[in-house]
C-alpha cells in the first residue's frame, strides 16, 4: 500500500514554462548584482562560488567569469548544485518582494491537499534547491502549500537519474520502497526510482500519451485512481 508520495516539480506539479520563462530569466537577470553584492560577505555564496570555479576550471577570484559561467549554465539548464543553491537565494528576493508567484497546476493543488488530509505523507524531490522548493510552494497564486509537505530533497542527495539517490531518500524516510510512489514527467527519473524499488507514475501533461510499461497520468486526478487501487 502506498503511504508516501514523492514528487518532482517542473513538469509535474508546476509548468515547465513557468520554470523556463519566469524563474530562469529572473535568476539570469538578478544573479550578477546578487553575486557582486554578496561574494565577500556571505559564506554560503562564497562556498557556491568555490564549487563553480572548481567545476568550470576558472579562477576563483574572477567574479565576472564566475557570473558568466552561471548564466551559461542557466541557458543550458544544467542541474549543478551550486547554481541551484544560488538560484534559490536570488528567487527568494523575487518571491518576498511579490515579483514572482509560484505556479502550481490546479489539479496538483487540489490533490496534494486531499492526499495530505487522507494521511499520506508528501515529499518533494527536485533539482531545484530545498529553498527554491519551499519558495515555489510557499508563494503560489493559490496560497501556501508548504504545510502539506513533510520534507524536501534536492541534488545534494544525488542526481535524479541515479537509483542510489532514491535509495538514499528511502534511507532518510525509513520506509519500504514499495510504499513510495514517485511522480515525474521524466522517464529516466522514473526508471531510477523503479530500480530502487519505488512505484512510479509518469505525468504526461501535454501531447500524445506514450505506450509505456508503467502507469501514465495526465494529471493528479488520474494519479489518485492509482493511489486508491493500491
Ligand atoms: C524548485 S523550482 C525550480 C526548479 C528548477 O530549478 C529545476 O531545475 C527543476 O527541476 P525538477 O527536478 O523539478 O524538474
Ligand atoms: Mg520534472
Amino acid at each position: 500500500m502506498i503511504r508516501v508520495v514523492l514528487t518532482d516539480i517542473e513538469g509535474t506539479t508546476s509548468s515547465i514554462s513557468f520554470v523556463h520563462d519566469v524563474l530562469f530569466p529572473y535568476a539570469s537577470e538578478h544573479l550578477p548584482e546578487f553575486i557582486r553584492a554578496h561574494h565577500g560577505d556571505s559564506p554560503v555564496v562564497a562556498e557556491q562560488l568555490d564549487a563553480v570555479a572548481q567545476k568550470a576550471g576558472i579562477d576563483r577570484d574572477d567574479i565576472e567569469a564566475l557570473i558568466q559561467t552561471l548564466q551559461a549554465w542557466i541557458r543550458e539548464d544544467r542541474k549543478e548544485t551550486p547554481l541551484k543553491t544560488l538560484q534559490g537565494m536570488v528567487w527568494e528576493q523575487g518571491y518576498q518582494q511579490g515579483e514572482i508567484k509560484g505556479h502550481i497546476y490546479a489539479d496538483a493543488a487540489d490533490y496534494l491537499q486531499r492526499w495530505h488530509d487522507r494521511g499520506l505523507r508528501l515529499f518533494v524531490y527536485s533539482s531545484g534547491s530545498v529553498k527554491a522548493q519551499q519558495l515555489i510552494f510557499g508563494f503560489t497564486e493559490a496560497g501556501d502549500f508548504t504545510p502539506y509537505f513533510s520534507g524536501y530533497f534536492d541534488t545534494r542527495i544525488g542526481g535524479k537519474k541515479e537509483a542510489d539517490s532514491y535509495r538514499a531518500i528511502l534511507g532518510e524516510l525509513g520506509v519500504e520502497a514499495k510504499t513510495v510512489l514517485f511522480l515525474s514527467d521524466v522517464e529516466a527519473e522514473l526508471e531510477a526510482a523503479e530500480a530502487a524499488g519505488m512505484k512510479t507514475a509518469w505525468l504526461v501533461r501535454e501531447g500524445e500519451l506514450p505506450e509505456a510499461g508503467r502507469f501514465v497520468a495526465r494529471d493528479f486526478s488520474e494519479v489518485d485512481t492509482l493511489l486508491r487501487k493500491r
